[in-house]
């Protein structure tokens, strides 16, 4: 089993909405189309930014097929099926697997506090579903849940879990993931603020939500950590920290929202964000165009 495909710059993908705020096939496919010209190595379809959690059943498929239509093939794709109830998953990843995705992924049961012995029942009946190879998410601070180093090594008794999404803050979390797993797993790197920190701690390749906003600038840092220049990613893991603090800070609008605009401006209209999640407003803009000239500026430095 090789987990090359694996590594590198996953986007999390964004939910694309037409100005009804309906999923959009066509907004859909030009998001592809940017991120395949961008050349990252894979995406994260229908996760925490993909607004998965806002979303029915019917969309979540219709999501995933459409991002299958266009980029299987050309990129890795990672299906993640993660929903309320176990059921509701395996339909989602018997529908992921027939679209010939290369992964699944999924969030542990969210709302009620269950123990681990539910966690890993659910996880384990979305594994047996179907033959993919599956990555757990490991996302606390959304789900109230922890994965425990133990529990991954119970999971990995079985051969499809190929690895951990781990968004949790600690990056030493990530190192005691590895450290169970050895070289036969891959951990992906989920919290965008400390990506260099966590490929250095054993993180093999980054899914990220803001990947999508300045891919170039992840693109180099993961560059330079493969060839050992720690100082120079670090310059760009802090210069990619002032754009994520400031993209969580605008005014009205939510992060996604702001991401959104930010592409929108740059000609990939993929529409806003569904509700309770907050739009855009006009008392956002001048700090989106600071935001603009500021990634532009980074990426202009270090990969001009
Ligand atoms: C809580 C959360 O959304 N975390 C993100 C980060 O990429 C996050 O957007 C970034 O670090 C900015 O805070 C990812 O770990 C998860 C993600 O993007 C996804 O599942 O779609």
């Amino acid at each position: 089993m090789t987990l090359e495909k694996f590594q590198g710059i996953i986007p999390a993908f964004y939910a694309c909405y037409d100005d009804q705020g309906n999923i959009s096939e066509t907004r859909t496919k030009d998001l592809c189309d940017y991120l395949y010209n961008k050349g990252v190595q894979g995406v994260y379809v229908g996760g925490s930014s993909g607004e998965c959690i806002y979303q029915n059943l019917e969309e979540r498929k219709s999501v995933l097929s459409y991002v299958a239509n266009n980029l299987k093939g050309k990129m890795t794709l990672i299906a993640h099926v993660g929903a309320p109830s176990t059921r509701d998953s395996i339909e989602l990843a018997k529908h992921a697997a027939a679209l010939g995705y290369d992964a699944l992924s999924a969030i542990p049961p969210i709302y009620f506090r269950l123990p681990d012995s539910s966690v890993f029942k659910y996880w384990s009946e979305i594994i047996e579903a179907t033959p993919l190879d599956f990555i757990i998410y490991n996302i606390p601070q959304t789900t109230g849940y922890t994965l425990s180093p133990a529990l991954f090594k119970k999971l990995l008794e079985n051969k499809k879990v190929i690895g951990v999404k781990n968004s949790s803050m600690p990056t030493m979390d990530i190192e005691r993931f590895k450290r169970v797993g050895g070289d036969d797993v891959i951990i992906f790197n989920g919290p965008d603020e400390q990506f260099v920190a966590g490929r250095i701690m054993g993180a093999g390749a980054g899914i990220g939500g803001t990947y999508a906003v300045m891919p170039e600038l992840f693109l180099k840092a993961n560059e330079l950590v493969q060839a050992g220049n720690f100082n120079e990613a670090t310059q760009i893991q802090s210069d990619i920290n002032e754009i994520i603090i400031a993209l969580c800070s605008l005014n009205d609008g939510h992060m996604y929202a702001g991401i959104k605009e930010i592409l929108n401006r740059r000609g990939v209209n993929i529409g806003s964000v569904r509700s309770p999640l907050e739009g855009v407003s006009s008392n956002d803009s001048a700090k989106l165009d600071a935001i603009i000239t500021t990634i532009d500026q980074a990426i202009e430095r270090y990969c001009g």
